[in-house]
């Protein structure tokens, strides 16, 4: 019936319905990097990334996923190098993750899907004095992409995995301080893709100067499934439902280059 194959269609439930049509859409993320299309530029800068602990100030549910939010009026945590011209502030980051570790990225390297995907969310400085203004400007903001892979414990994201059960609700705050959000990067932060992309969650906006570390973290299964007891609905709701497969489906490359700042 339509509705098993409909089922068997989307094996997986993203978690939103998609709007039908992104206004002008050609540069939608997240997408699948094959490896062998993408373009080594030796015009690619290493990475320029110094954050403050001290910027750290809180996790928010925000009924997508859990966002650990930094105090972004100051220069104090930034990002710049890489393929951006401009200084980028760090805002906040945040995961997507699947109901078991067989999936739950957003993008895949030639296919292949991680557990987990970690975004570093900064927006430009020097061209903007706020988020929200950037947000919708094709400049406008940077993401840092990191791979998690299930193997041994990571101890930097402890503190954060003791804090979530406070926010397991949506809409839910709790205050988180001095956590330096370096100790989630790879040792090797100079081996990346580029691309032009979008958010991966309403309003969709083409803004995104994608970073996708080539080098995955690794956290244990454990911690991995202290994301999973997080919920998608606020306390009131009747039903509750785990937040899990909290990605966007794969969208379309329509003739964009995906950049490598390795050989
Ligand atoms: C600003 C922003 C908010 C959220 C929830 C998610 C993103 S993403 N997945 O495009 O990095 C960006
Ligand atoms: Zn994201």
């Amino acid at each position: 019936s339509a509705c098993s194959s409909k089922l068997l269609l989307s094996r997986v439930h993203p978690m939103w319905q998609e709007p039908l049509a992104i206004p002008g859409g050609d540069r939608q993320s997240p997408i699948d990097i094959v490896v062998r299309k993408s373009v080594f530029d030796p015009q690619l800068r290493p990475l320029k990334v110094q954050y403050d602990p001290r910027t750290c100030q809180q996790i928010w549910n925000n009924g997508y996923s859990f966002l650990v939010e930094y105090d972004d009026t100051t220069d104090k945590s930034t990002l710049k190098g890489g393929p951006l011209e401009d200084q980028f502030r760090l805002c906040q980051f945040h995961f997507h993750w699947g109901e078991n570790n067989a999936w739950g990225s957003e993008h895949s390297i030639d296919r292949r899907l991680y557990p987990a995907e970690l975004h570093l969310v900064h927006w430009n400085s020097d061209k903007y004095s706020l988020f929200e203004e950037a947000v919708i400007e094709e400049n406008g903001l940077a993401v840092i992409a990191v791979f998690l892979k299930i193997g041994k414990r990571h101890e930097g994201l402890q503190k954060l995995v003791d804090a979530l059960p406070a926010v397991r609700h949506k809409d839910s705050v709790v205050e988180f301080t001095k956590f330096d959000p370096a100790c989630l990067l790879p040792e090797k932060i100079d081996d990346y893709w580029t691309y032009a992309g979008s958010l991966t969650t309403p309003p969709l906006t083409e803004a995104v100067t994608w970073i996708v570390m080539k080098q995955h973290v690794e956290v244990s299964h454990d911690q991995l499934a202290v994301f999973r007891s997080l919920l998608f609905t606020s306390a009131e709701e009747q039903v509750q439902r785990s937040m899990v497969n909290n990605f966007r489906v794969q969208q379309a490359l329509k003739g964009r280059t995906v950049r490598s700042s390795f050989t």
